[in-house]
């Protein structure tokens, strides 16, 4: 096996696994060498290869020869085609920049359009001259389907330009050109072929190089409305009996013979799982096609490098787990509603993304002897590429313009990449699009790819088909070049060889020549020697031209031991790197099995276990994936809830701290009330101590004004009794006073009339006095003030002013009392007027007289 056959077997299993093929695995067991050679032919006749040596070594035998007679081909149709100088055939596509020829678009630095740059596939041929040469190529094959017309197309009048001659010729007779265009692929379908037809040539060995480890793409290229979805999908209804559609295509049938192959490989205990996902790449975008609904990445899903051997990775790209061709299926459905389409004056239902299913498949085989569980993965790809197409024919304007610009440009770098990988470049510009950056892994390296060119077969897609199947040519160059590369390196070492075994047989001439010499000497010595000399010269010479055929045969047997040798000693290499992995991990599960003991026999058991569910649990976690995404977008939302929340909780924090503020005012002016009642209330205790205390005296000042009531009462009494004595006395003596007052009035009219010079008596007692005095009934102040003299002042007066004196503000007696004169004031009157005097007005006095009276 070469290095590049080598299977891609990866990762190592968490139970141990080795990362690479074993030597075990590689030699298959008779049962599954027999079943895998059974297995579907090649395209173009190859057999596959027993288990671990896919493409055989009857293949690889052949190609050096093939190869030598596809570069005279290429070549030969490359200078065939003067009527079809660059350009002058192309058809206009639109680049980024606006309108580009068609041969813009091929790789730089490739001679006409007769050149292909897809795998090293049969040479366009050289018009009516050209002889069409079929190859293969141990990782590239291409194949050529034309559709049958469409009814717009018959509807149309359409005519046929395509030719296929011998199952691997296509002739395109275009009336823009005046040769026929001739070109060779490992295999042409016709319009007759049908779906099972191409599945038995490119779908069923790409299942056996899936199942041998290899990373494995089937992609279906050319002009829109070409057939590529009808290839790669078709019909995908089935059957009441569960039988497939006539128009079914490669996916389901793929899947249907991957997942038999599967059943059987596992008959002998090897367990699979199939991991299948589902993306477009639409205007350098990509997404995920199985992705919920709602869930798709804004802006796309970023495309990583991962390590070693995870290889290529898409972020949140989702996986989902098969377990049968019909899981698959609905799956492919799913995705492919969701893909871009658009009607098309050429496609009702236009593709207008390059779509990529892609389905992991991971073997995990315990190793009997160690115990080591061998994991092993190998990708298979079916890749339906957007149509390619004249912007001007297709008519695209707006968005859809956008769409073309962006599907051409990526083609073109698939273009760049599948030549610089062909050509063995350094540098591959995988990361110009992201198509090719997702499919790095497989269209480099051990992969295996299949192409299926598809292309109309009326004359007005003439052009279009021109192109895709030039395109899917171009290969042919850099194929070549390598074929001369390995020719002039062979030839060198051819020279180099030679020049050994001509002078080593010069050598070993020159010594037979010197025997031969010797021998003459001998023999002429003897006439017998001389016979026998000759005869030993015979046979020298007949061992001599032995030896240099025997030579000549060893050096070529030696060419191919050294071309074997390099190959060993690259696939030991790999598998001195697998052994020292192997040696470090059996180091660490020697030290593990050490360890666990016993208990090795129940982790095994409880590993199968485990094993089973981790299946449930991808379907799962794809659930519980979906489910997060979902629960992504509620913790967004609610996030945002939380922070409008937040800003709400920071209005009401001010809020709260503007409240906790006027709380604590309203506290301390609570503490001031609070103060200040119980000030008040300390007034108002102090105020009712004063009031009882007020209350108190009051009460004791009244309780002793009482009894000084009652004594002034008694006295009162004691004094009203000798008051009314002193009335009745005063009655008595009124009536002498009278008499008195009479008589005293009388004497001052006699005085007044003694006095005067009237002649005339004044009238004393109703007669007529001598003196002119009268009678006056004036008081009795008057009447005692007359003359100034105490002495006429009458006992009784003297006593009524004594008793008048010491009650004070007694009112005057019931007695009759005094007129006042104007501008005096009685003297009874006087106590009461001065206390009314001296009181504000309108207040009741202090010591109010009338208890006294
Ligand atoms: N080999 C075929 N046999 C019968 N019908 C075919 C065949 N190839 C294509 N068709 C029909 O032609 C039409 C266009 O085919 P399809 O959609 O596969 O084209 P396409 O290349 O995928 O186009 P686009 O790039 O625009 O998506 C479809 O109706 C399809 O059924």
């Amino acid at each position: 096996m070469s290095a590049t056959e080598q299977p891609r077997l990866t990762r190592a299993s968490s139970r141990g696994a080795t990362p690479a093929a074993s030597p075990r695995k590689q030699s298959a067991t008779p049962r599954k060498a027999a079943r895998q050679l059974s297995a579907t032919p090649g395209p173009s006749g190859g057999t596959p290869g027993a288990r671990g040596t896919p493409f055989g070594s009857a293949i690889r035998s052949r190609i050096p020869a093939t190869r030598s007679r596809i570069g005279a081909g290429a070549r030969a149709a490359c200078q065939s085609e003067p009527s079809s100088p660059r350009g002058a055939s192309s058809g206009s596509l639109l680049g980024e920049d606006g309108p580009v020829l068609l041969d813009e678009l091929l790789p730089p630095g490739l001679p006409g359009e007769g050149d292909g740059f897809w795998a090293a596939v049969g040479a366009g041929g050289g018009g009516a001259s050209g002889a069409p040469t079929p190859s293969s190529s141990d990782n590239i094959r291409v194949y050529v389907r034309v559709r049958p017309p469409s009814s717009r197309e018959e509807a149309n009048g359409a005519q046929p330009c395509l030719d296929v001659l011998g199952g691997q010729t296509v002739v395109l007779s275009d009336a823009s050109r005046p040769d026929p265009f001739t070109a060779t692929f490992d295999r042409v379908f016709g319009p007759e072929a049908g779906q099972e037809e191409l599945f038995a040539a490119v779908g069923a060995q790409m299942v056996e190089n899936c199942m041998a480890g290899f990373n494995s793409s089937i992609f279906v290229y050319g002009q829109t409305g070409a057939g590529k979805t009808h290839t790669i999908t078709g019909d995908v209804a089935r059957g009441e009996d569960g039988a497939l559609a006539e128009q079914c295509g490669l996916t389901l049938r793929v899947f249907r013979q991957l997942f038999d192959r599967i059943t059987d490989e596992e008959r002998d205990g090897v367990r699979y799982t199939v991991k299948c996902s589902y993306c477009e790449v639409y205007n350098e975008e990509l997404s995920d096609l199985l992705a919920a609904p709602g869930t798709r990445a804004a802006g796309g899903l970023a495309i990583r490098e991962g390590d070693a051997h995870r290889g290529v990775c898409v972020e949140g790209l989702t996986e989902h787990v098969a377990v049968n061709a019909d899981d698959v299926m609905a799956l492919v459905q799913r995705g492919s509603a969701n893909r871009h389409t658009a009607a098309t004056r050429m496609n009702e239902r236009s593709s207008r993304s390059h779509s990529v299913f892609t389905a992991v498949v991971e073997a995990a085989e315990a190793q009997p002897d160690s115990g080591v569980t061998q994991v092993r993965f190998a990708k298979l790809n079916l890749i339906d590429l957007a149509g390619s197409e004249r912007v001007g024919k297709s008519g695209a304007t707006g968005e859809q313009l956008t769409e073309a610009k962006s599907i051409n440009k990526s083609l073109t770098t698939l273009g760049r990449v599948v030549t610089a990988l062909t050509e063995r470049q350094q540098h591959v510009p995988y990361r110009d699009s992201r198509l090719t950056f997702l499919l790095k892994e497989s269209l480099g390296g051990n992969s295996k790819t299949s192409l299926v060119a598809c292309v109309s077969p009326c004359e007005d897609s003439a052009q279009e088909s021109h192109s895709t199947l030039a395109v899917v040519n171009q290969d042919t160059v850099g194929d070549l070049r390598a074929l001369q590369l390995e020719n002039a390196r062979l030839q060198r070492e051819l020279a180099k060889k030679e020049g050994t075994v001509t002078a080593e047989l010069r050598a070993a001439l020159s010594a037979a020549q010197a025997q031969a010499a010797a021998a003459e000497e001998r023999a002429s010595t003897s006439e017998g020697r001389v016979a026998a000399a000759e005869e030993r010269h015979q046979q020298l010479e007949a061992a001599l031209n032995e030896s240099h055929s025997s030579l000549q045969q060893r050096n070529a047997e030696l060419a191919l031991v050294k071309k074997e040798l390099e190959e060993v000693k690259a696939t030991c290499a790999l598998l001195q790197k697998d052994r020292e992995q192997l040696i470090d991990h059996n180091a660490a599960l020697a030290e593990r099995v050490d360890s666990l003991g016993g208990g090795l026999e129940r982790a095994e058991s409880a590993a199968q276990r485990w094993e089973a569910d981790a299946a449930a649990a991808q379907q799962r976690c794809d659930t519980a994936a979906a489910g997060q995404r979902a629960a992504e977008e509620g913790s967004r939302s609610l996030q945002r809830e939380v922070e409008r929340l937040g800003a709400d909780l920071a209005r009401l924090g001010t809020e709260l701290q503007a409240s906790r503020e006027e709380l604590e005012e309203s506290e301390r002016s609570k503490k001031a009330l609070r103060r200040e009642v119980e000030q008040v209330l300390a007034d108002l205790r102090r105020q009712q101590r004063e009031a009882a205390d007020s209350a108190e005296l009051a009460a004791s000042r009244e309780a002793r004004l009482r009894g000084e009531l009652a004594e002034v009462n008694e006295a009162l009494s004691a004094r009203s009794q000798r008051l009314h004595e002193l009335e009745a006395t005063l009655a008595t003596e009124t009536v002498a006073t009278a008499k008195y007052r009479k008589m005293v009035g009388e004497i001052g009219k006699l005085i007044d009339w003694a006095q005067s010079t009237s002649p005339l008596p004044p009238v004393l007692g109703g007669r007529t006095s001598p003196a002119g005095y009268h009678s006056s009934l004036f008081g009795g102040r008057l009447s005692f003030g007359v003359g100034g003299g105490s002495g006429l002042v009458s006992p009784l007066a003297e006593a009524s002013n004594q008793l008048r004196a010491s009650l004070g503000s007694l009112p005057p007696s019931a007695g009759p009392r005094p007129k006042a004169t104007p501008g005096t004031v009685p003297p009874s009157l006087s106590p009461s007027k001065r206390l009314q005097v001296a009181s504000p007005a309108g207040r009741t006095p202090v010591a109010s007289p009338s208890k006294f009276r």
